[in-house]
């Protein structure tokens, strides 16, 4: 008797898969042949001097940018050729971006739940509000919260539509210590509970030691280095991550970045 053919089992593929991708700016090079993954429920950190080439990455995962060349898949969606389907798996929030101050929380979360086209969206921004603990905020403007309550609104706003990949660009960066600290909580929360994928860009060394998994270090468009950032800095026989990023960004040429 033949035995039955049963497909191999396949694993699922990275939220985040970036095949060696370039990007030139008026025949200037930004970034220069990076490649990088990113699997479910990992919180990976995008590190670089300014200028490194970070928010270009960023914006060509986010569809904004095209690349010159290279590939960028999502969830194992080719971001060229399912474009859609791929962006409706991905959220992001900076700093820089905030949400509307003259509408309210709840305001706020409809107009992106209905951006997003989502099947409920006055109940999923309900789940929101209560999860993120923004029922009694709800009907208060955006532009009169706190720094640390629009932390909160903007993380639930990401959430919307169920991300499998978070991109956040120095998320906490006009946040105080002890909110920073929470909102670090929620999201490394977020991807052990949720599974979902984080890129996290800092600038603060001693924040990437405490929240990611795996660190990418960028220099002049190319990944330098990367590693676990709690054991990097000894592995290059430096004190601490940031000593490691200071000789980094100041001697590019000498660690394998030319120019
Ligand atoms: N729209 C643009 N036109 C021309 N050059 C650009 C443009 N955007 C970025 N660049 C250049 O590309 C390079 C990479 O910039 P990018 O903004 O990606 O770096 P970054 O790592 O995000 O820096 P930062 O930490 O300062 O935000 C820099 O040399 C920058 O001057």
């Amino acid at each position: 008797m033949t035995a039955p053919i049963t497909a191999p089992a396949t694993a699922a593929p990275p939220a985040l898969e970036v095949r060696d991708i370039a990007k030139r700016y008026a025949g200037k090079a930004a970034v220069r042949g990076i490649s990088l993954r990113v699997e479910a429920g990992e919180i990976v950190g995008l590190l670089g001097p300014n200028g490194a080439g970070k928010t270009t990455t960023i914006n060509m995962i986010l569809g904004l940018l095209a690349p010159d060349s290279g590939q960028v898949l999502i969830t194992g969606l080719d971001l060229a050729r399912q474009r859609t389907a791929a962006l409706a798996m991905v959220n992001f929030q900076a700093s820089y971006a905030p949400l509307p101050g003259n509408l309210t929380v709840r305001q706020n979360l409809l107009f992106f739940a209905r951006l997003y086209a989502l099947a409920q969206p006055a109940r999923r921004v309900g789940e929101l509000l209560e999860s993120f603990k923004l029922t009694a905020l709800a009907h208060t403007r955006c532009g009169l919260l706190s720094s640390g309550e629009q932390a909160r609104v903007a993380l639930a706003k990401t959430l919307l539509n169920r991300p499998r990949l978070l991109l956040l660009d120095e998320p906490t960066s006009s946040l105080d210590p002890a909110t920073a600290d929470d909102l670090r909580r929620m999201i490394r929360d977020l991807a052990a509970r949720n599974g979902c994928a984080v890129l996290w860009t800092s600038h603060n060394m001693l924040e990437v030691e405490q929240v990611c998994d795996r660190v990418l270090l960028l220099a002049r468009g190319r990944v330098l280095l990367q590693g676990d950032p709690r054991r990097l800095a000894a592995e290059h026989g430096d004190a601490s991550l940031e000593d490691l990023f200071i000789r980094i960004a100041r001697e590019p040429l000498a660690h394998g970045v030319d120019a």
